[in-house]
């Protein structure tokens, strides 16, 4: 497959252009940009519904050169990100399993894409000015118009999109012969979340993101998990609600990312958007426990006050980023419920900390 030599333009919030090539659909999207640093894993991520509402920056030097499989990478229907930006962009791939290009891919999920990007450039930019908003164009080449487009792009900060990405109708994951039953939360799950906990012997049923309390417990679970997802976590009291409830019940409940920050607005301890988000799979956080360093997938741009739970009477911290010690993990003292900031279902990234799902179980059979 050939692309073509149209060029394409990236426009930043603070007025920082830059310019490259058009690959995807022709077009023009907008997002809050953000970078991750995995060397593998693009289709996982582009289709991770926690991307919603985002540009990816991808820094490794090559995207597109293994292609895409339709249904095994996918994390979830389809592509969630609001578009891609890039260096080296393959036109062509190599994986005798792949089912078609990623330029096709994109072209069919009307993703606009730049490639062509210095994205070392880009990223020491967006690092050291922080998160902000973009747009990117293959149709519009004049910067001051597509400036004056960026200002339809919503503020991240504040907004509820698990309600937009998550299932329209409940639906059920496992075996119903399993031994235990969870209720999910989908605030924007990934796939192989439930892959996991359906290979752990659990049956899950999976309900959208603004079901009541009430709903999730007349289904009878053992336990509740709750989801990873887009958007601000102080914009959803709806689901805080849900889980203060279902923490009343003294049933297991895990949470992962989005689900992380729920469970810690429901645990009195509030959240704050951070300068620039954590995505990448080498994530180096410390297990507090067991003293133990994972290697870890991330992806998030909103974080848990730390000051917040000094001395907390109810949460410990059990997870911290070695990088830049924000709590990666908490547990409550008096409930069997914890959660982590981090991706142990490492798709795609690194397996240390698929631990967690195990210890989910153990809480259910104690329970
Ligand atoms: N992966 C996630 O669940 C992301 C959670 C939240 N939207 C954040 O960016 O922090």
């Amino acid at each position: 497959m050939n692309l073509t030599q149209r060029e394409a333009l990236l426009v930043l919030q603070d007025g920082a252009v830059f310019k490259g090539l058009a690959l995807g659909k022709i077009g023009t999207a907008g997002g809050e940009i953000c970078f991750n640093t995995g060397m593998t894993g693009y289709q996982e991520i582009y289709t991770d519904p926690s991307y919603y509402g985002q540009v990816i920056v991808n820094t490794t030097s090559h995207i597109g050169n293994y292609g895409v499989q339709l249904h095994s990478e996918e994390e979830s229907d389809g592509v969630k990100i609001m578009g891609m930006v890039c260096n080296y962009f393959s036109p062509i791939h190599s994986r005798h399993t792949a089912d078609s290009s990623l330029q096709e891919y994109f072209e069919k999920a009307n993703i606009v894409g730049i490639h062509g990007v210095d994205t070392r450039e880009l990223v020491r930019h967006i690092r050291d000015k922080g998160v902000m908003n973009c747009i990117i164009s293959s149709e519009i080449l004049d910067p001051e118009a597509l400036l004056l487009e960026l200002n339809n792009v919503p503020d991240m900060e504040g907004l509820e999109l698990s309600s937009t990405v998550s299932t329209r109708n409940t639906y059920e994951v496992g075996s119903e012969d399993a031994r235990f039953r969870v209720a999910v939360l989908d605030l924007g799950i990934k796939k192989s979340i439930l892959t996991n906990l359906a290979n752990r012997g659990v049956y899950c049923s999976v309900f959208p993101a603004k079901t009541s309390f009430a709903e999730l417990a007349a289904w009878n679970p053992d336990g509740f998990f709750i989801s990873n997802g887009p958007g601000d976590p102080a914009a959803m009291p709806y689901a805080v609600e849900t889980v203060k409830q279902a923490l009343d019940t003294d049933k297991p409940l895990f949470g992962i990312c989005l689900g992380h920050q729920i469970l810690s607005l429901a645990s009195g301890i509030s959240t704050y958007k951070m300068h620039n988000g954590h995505r990448g799979l080498n994530h180096p956080v410390k297990n507090l426990i067991t003293g133990r360093c994972e290697v870890t997938s991330q992806n998030h741009g909103f974080a848990v006050r730390a000051d917040e739970l000094q001395d907390h009477g109810k949460v410990e911290v059990t997870h911290l980023n070695l990088n830049d010690k924000t709590i990666e993990g908490i547990r409550r003292k008096d409930k069997p419920a914890f959660s982590v900031q981090y991706h142990p279902e490492a798709s795609p990234g690194p397996h240390d900390s698929h631990y967690l799902f195990d210890e989910f179980i153990k809480l259910i059979k104690q329970a």
